[in-house]
C-alpha cells in the first residue's frame, strides 16, 4: 500500500512529515515500527541502535540536521542491511553515497556530507526525537515511498490486510 492510499484511507490517524528528505538506499519503499537515536555530529549510538534494534525496524536519527558530517556511511549502511533494517531516516547528513544506494533498506537524509563523525557516544537512545513538525514515539510506525514519509500510532498495513 502506497503512502497516498494510507493518507486516504486513514485520514488524521496518519501524520506528515513536512520535512523533503533524499533517498539514498536501493528500497525507495520501507515501513515498520520507530526506533529511535539522538545524537548530534557523533555516531557511536547510530552505530549501537543498528546493531541492536529489530529485524524490519525503522531506525529514526534525530541529528539536528547537522550537514557538518555524516552519521551514516557505507560501513554502517552494509551492517543495517546485514541486519535486515527496513530502513533508516537520517535528520542529517550520509556519506559513500556510491555505497548506499546498493544497499537493500531505505535510506533517507538531508543531504549528503564527506567528512565523519565524532565517536564519543554522546546522546540518547529510544526518546521521542522531534523534526519535520513531527514527534517521532518509538513503537509507532513509519511509512516511506516516493510521495513522502507518514507515521501513525498503528500498523496500518497489518489493518489493511485483515
Ligand atoms: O563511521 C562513520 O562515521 C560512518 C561511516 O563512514 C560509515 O558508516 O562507513
Amino acid at each position: 500500500m502506497h503512502t497516498a492510499d494510507l493518507c486516504d484511507l486513514y485520514g488524521s490517524k496518519v501524520r506528515l512529515c513536512k520535512l523533503k528528505f533524499i533517498s539514498y538506499g536501493k528500497n525507495k519503499v520501507f515501513s515498520g515500527p520507530i526506533h529511535t537515536v539522538r545524537v548530534y555530529e557523533d555516531n557511536v549510538l547510530v552505530k549501537d541502535a543498528i546493531s541492536s534494534i529489530p529485524t524490519g525496524a525503522v531506525l529514526v536519527i534525530d541529528g539536528g540536521g547537522s550537514r557538518e558530517c555524516a552519521l551514516v556511511g557505507g560501513n554502517l549502511a552494509a551492517l543495517a542491511e546485514k541486519r535486515g533494517l527496513s530502513g533508516m531516516i537520517v535528520y542529517g547528513c550520509v556519506r559513500d553515497v556510491h555505497e548506499l544506494q546498493n544497499c537493500q533498506l531505505g535510506i533517507l537524509a538531508l543531504g549528503a556530507c564527506p567528512v565523519k563523525s565524532r565517536k564519543e557516544g554522546t546522546g540518547s537512545r529510544d526518546v521521542t526525537v522531534s523534526f519535520g513538525d513531527l514527534s517521532w514515539e518509538p513503537g509507532n510506525y513509519v511509512f516511506a515511498d516516493e510521495d513522502g514519509v507518514v507515521i501513525s500510532a498503528e500498523n496500518l498495513l497489518d489493518q489493511s490486510a485483515k
